[in-house]
Parts: C-alpha cells; structure tokens; sequence
C-alpha cells in the first residue's frame, strides 16, 4: 500500500497464529496496517476484529457467519464477502502487500497461489501449503517470482540462520522437535492416551490440529517436508532431532562443520514479527530468554517406530511427487477423526499408513491432479475409518 506502512492480509485472522499476528501489528501500527482479513466460522471475533483494525474487507468461509457480520460491518464501511472464491480474490488486491497465511490446512493452498500468481510476499504460516504442493508451488515461484518468508519457528529460525550466507552450501538442516506430551513413551503406554493429553503441549499454545500433529511427530514430519521446499534441500541432508525445551528452534551446518542455531523463548510473536518486518527487525518488549532459568538444554534422538508418522513423511519425501499430499490429506482427515473421538490416538498414524499403501505411486503433475487426488484421499480415509469404528 502507498506510505511507509505496509498492507497486510490475514488468512485465518481468528486462530492462534492469526490473533498473534493481529497482537504484532497492534503493537506496530506504525509499520503495518490490516486491509483484509479472513476466517471460517467465528464471525463473532472476526466482526470485533474488524472494528477494531478497519480493514477494507473481510471474507468469512461460513454463510451463517456471513449472514451475522454482513449488514453491521458495511455500515461501517467494510466489505463482507463469503466463500473460497472470495478467499482469492481478496488476497489480489492491490494494498495488499503481505499475505499472512495461517489458515489450517490444505485449504490454504489455494488462496497461496493466487498471491504468488498477485506478486505478493507471502508469510507462510501455513505449512500443509508446502507439503501438498511444493513440487507445484516451486515451478510457480519460477513463473511469478515473489518471496516466502517463512513463520513456523523452525523454518523462521533456519532462514534466519542462513541470512548473509549467499551461496555457501549447506551440509545439514536439522529442525528441532519438543517430542510433544508423549515423548519417551512406548507404543503400549499410547494405546490409551486421551484427546486431553494429546491436546496439551509441553511448550507451545497452538491450534488444535497442530497441536495433536505435535503429539504423533506428524508435525515434524510435515515440518520436514517444508524445509525441503522452503530451502532446496535435500532430504538426506535433513535432520530431526529432538530437544524438549524448544529453546533451539532449529540449526544448519555448512560443509566447513560450522553450525548455526537460532533460540529464544518459545514465542510465535517473534518469528511473525520477523516475517511481517523482514528485512528489517523491530524492537519490542517480548519475555527475554535468561540462561540461569534454562541450565540444562536436552537433546534425543526421535522415536520413529513409536512415532511412525515422522517415518511416514520420510517415506512420502522419497516417493512419487503426489505422495506427500496423499500424507496430509489422510492425516487431517484422521486427526478430525481422534478430535471428534471417533479413533484412538494410534489410529492416527496406522490409518495414514494404511492409506499410503492404498495410494502407493500417486502422482500430482498439475494443480488439477493435485486438487482432485486430496479430494479422492479424504474420501479413501473416511471410508477407512468407518470400517473401524
Ligand atoms: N499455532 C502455531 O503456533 C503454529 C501454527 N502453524 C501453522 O499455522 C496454521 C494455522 O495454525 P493455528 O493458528 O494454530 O490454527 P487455528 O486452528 O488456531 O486457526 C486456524 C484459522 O484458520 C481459519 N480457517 C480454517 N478453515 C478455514 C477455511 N476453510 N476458510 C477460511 N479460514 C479457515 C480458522 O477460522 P475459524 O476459527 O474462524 O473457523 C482460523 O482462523 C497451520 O497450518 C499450522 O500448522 C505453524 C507454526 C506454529
Ligand atoms: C511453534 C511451532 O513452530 C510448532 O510447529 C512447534 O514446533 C510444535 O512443536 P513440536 O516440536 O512439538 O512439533
Ligand atoms: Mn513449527
């Protein structure tokens, strides 16, 4: 947008990363100001956020929400529109500058390609995005190109790290994982973990499906396959290792031996702070990091029999191009499944096994393939899941 400030859209303004994003800009209203923002069905606090940042348009995926916020927010000047169409379109618009993507899901890809198709940068918080499509998105970056800033700490942080390097080659990415609520336990000792358990993560507040990737390494394995299109890097050059404080939020080595690491308290504010300011950074008031609280920094190696989904994205990274949407498309459709308590904790990761070998050499050539084989995958693990329950 015109002036020094720029334009932001918020993609899920109403989720965790969305409502820290909007924390980061308030605090910041100098540098950034809201021109869309978009959410699925809470139009309560989508409608507050609205008056609040007085963006010029808000998109609400849900009709009922639409039908609430419509008439109130016009009057005030604000476009309302409604539906996955609407999602983008308004990431096009021409005070847009930044498209935050923090909706869950591979619904975010969509509206993703139509900002890299928009030249505009994109803050990618959303990391299914990546790991449907990355093959795609990669050959779509070479037609429009456009930066991808990334906000997942771990990714924030190699990004980060890598900063000033050019050039220089890279040995190893190693992205660090809490190991979740569940680390250190045995196949035996999950079998009957509860929804509650998995829902509470020894480090982060998050949503509710990262949240429960976290518990089954899902969300590394997801993570992995992020960084491998975020920073062209092979898959036997990435590692995982895991460090339960979540200090260290990832590493690279260069082929001198060399590591870097960046750290810092477990704070998303900071890696979307980043995104939104890069190049720059700003000065803020967040918890510092004190070494006395932290004497001991712990590293493991991960469980990947116990966490087969980890395993799982490994195997989906060597194999055909449609693998890894096939991955996710099975796990948000089991991970829906153990948050509405129709499958055990376990379930999760046999069932997106279980449906890899079902789809063993898929392929997704073009984004029409790719669309239509995570809509035959969600309907494959439904049908998979009902034999079970
Ligand atoms: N939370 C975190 O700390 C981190 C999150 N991420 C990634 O960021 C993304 C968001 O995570 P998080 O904020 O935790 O998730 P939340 O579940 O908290 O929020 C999801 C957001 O997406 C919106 N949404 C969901 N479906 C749709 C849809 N079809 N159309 C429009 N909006 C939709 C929701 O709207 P509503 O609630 O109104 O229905 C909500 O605003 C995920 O991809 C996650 O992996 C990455 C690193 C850290
Ligand atoms: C905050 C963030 O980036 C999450 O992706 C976090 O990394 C989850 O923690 P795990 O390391 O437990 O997956
Ligand atoms: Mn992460």
């Amino acid at each position: 947008m015109e002036g020094n400030k720029k334009g932001i859209c918020i993609l899920g303004s109403t989720g965790s990363i969305g409502t820290q994003t909007l924390d980061v800009i308030r605090a910041n209203q100098d540098k950034f100001q809201v021109q869309v923002l978009v959410a699925g069905s809470n139009y309560e606090l989508l409608y507050k956020q609205a008056v609040e940042f007085e963006p010029i348009a808000v998109v609400i995926n849900s009709e009922e929400g639409y039908n609430k916020i419509h008439d109130p927010l016009f009057d005030k000047g604000i476009k309302v529109y409604q539906g996955k169409q609407a999602i983008c379109d308004v990431v096009t618009f021409p005070s847009v500058d930044v498209v935050l993507t923090a909706m869950v899901g591979a619904a975010g890809l969509d509206p993703t390609i139509a900002a890299i198709k928009s030249k505009k940068v994109i803050a990618l918080a959303n990391k299914e995005t990546l790991v449907v499509g990355g093959h795609l998105i990669a050959e779509l970056l070479k037609q429009y190109p456009t930066p991808i800033i990334p906000v997942d700490s771990e990714h924030s942080a190699i990004f980060q790290c890598l900063v000033g390097e050019g050039n220089n080659e890279l040995e190893k990415v190693i992205l660090t994982a809490s190991g979740g609520p569940f680390r250190g336990k045995t196949r035996d000792e999950l079998q009957g973990v509860t929804l509650k358990q998995a829902l509470k993560h020894p480090n982060w507040s998050m949503g509710a499906k990262i949240t429960i990737d976290s518990a089954t390494m899902m969300n590394k394995g997801l993570e992995l396959i992020e960084a491998k299109w975020l920073f062209s890097c092979p898959s036997e050059k990435l590692e995982v290792i895991v460090h339960p404080q979540s200090i260290i939020h990832s590493l690279v080595q260069f082929t001198d031996g060399s590591m870097k690491a960046q750290m810092g308290l477990p704070d998303m504010k900071l890696p979307i702070q980043y995104a939104l300011a890069y190049p720059n950074r700003i000065s803020n008031d967040f918890p510092r990091f004190n070494f006395m609280d932290y004497p001991q920094l712990n590293f493991e190696q991960p469980d990947l029999n116990t966490f087969k989904n980890l395993q799982l994205a490994y195997d989906a990274i060597e194999a055909s191009n449609g693998m890894a949407c096939v991955l996710n498309a099975a796990n948000e459709v089991t991970v829906d499944a153990f948050l509405k308590e129709k499958i055990g904790f376990l379930e999760i990761g046999d069932s997106n096994e279980e449906i890899m070998g079902q789809f063993a050499g898929a392929k997704a050539n073009n984004f029409d393939d790719l669309f239509a084989l995570d809509q035959e995958v969600r309907m494959a693990t439904s049908q998979f899941i009902k034999t079970k329950v």
